[in-house]
């Protein structure tokens, strides 16, 4: 008998991981866990599930704003590199990271690579920030291309990569753009194209992790 990788689905909002569920229904083979929207639910919610279970695998599935336009609406993506952006202090113009402040750390990395798991993976490796205000001003988007530069931006990323960091835990994120990065506009969300992708992707690789060890 294989001896199955145990798995642990984390995503912000049922909304985001439907697809998935349907699909495997009664037959699901890995555990689920629904953190709400933001950081501090999601680390809440991870940090009080990782002491009472243990998995081989944890997964971040969700949707994600893109600054980078070379990324396509609907893309799916391997967030690697994640920054808590807002964690510092203002100084007037500027901006002070909390590493400076020597308070901690902002960024948190994946414990694993998607290419562990999977032979042949063509998804981009980016960059992303957690933020609680989704930006939607030009002036702010600007600040913060100044800033840090990122690629993508979610509302849980950082938090999800802390969680496990602290518990010792691997874990991926992985995320398909729904909308760039920009003035406010909602009409231009592609939520539905990019749950689609981020479903039929998680459904494979969770097929592929079935069939392994
Ligand atoms: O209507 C809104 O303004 C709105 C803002 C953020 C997210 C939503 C959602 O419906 C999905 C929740 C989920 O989406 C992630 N997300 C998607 N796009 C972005 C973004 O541009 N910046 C930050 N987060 C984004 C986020 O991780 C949420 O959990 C609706």
């Amino acid at each position: 008998m294989k001896n199955m990788i145990k798995l642990l689905i984390v995503a912000a909002t049922q909304p985001e991981i439907e697809p998935l569920l349907s699909h495997f229904d009664k037959k699901r083979s890995f555990d689920v866990l629904i953190t709400g929207v933001g950081m501090v639910p999601t680390a809440y919610a991870l940090g009080n599930y990782f002491t009472l279970n243990q998995h081989d695998l944890v997964i971040n599935l969700g949707i994600a704003g893109s600054f980078d336009r070379s990324i396509s609406l609907g893309e799916v993506v391997e967030v690697v590199d994640d920054d808590l952006a807002e964690l510092g202090a203002e100084d007037d113009q500027d901006f002070i990271p909390i590493e400076k402040l020597g308070f901690g750390k902002s960024r948190y990395f994946a414990s694993a690579t998607l290419d562990q798991y999977l032979e042949k993976t063509a998804l981009k490796k980016t960059t992303a920030i957690t933020v609680n205000t989704v930006h939607g001003s030009d002036a702010s988007i600007a600040k913060v291309i100044k800033q840090s530069a990122p690629q993508l931006e979610s509302m849980e990323g950082a938090a999800f990569f802390y969680a496990c960091e602290k518990a010792g835990v691997v874990g991926l994120q992985i995320r398909a753009v729904s909308n760039y990065v920009e003035k406010r506009n909602r009409d231009n969300w592609k939520i539905g194209l990019a749950v689609k992708n981020l479903n039929n992707f998680a459904i494979n690789l969770i097929n592929v992790l079935a069939n392994q060890a």
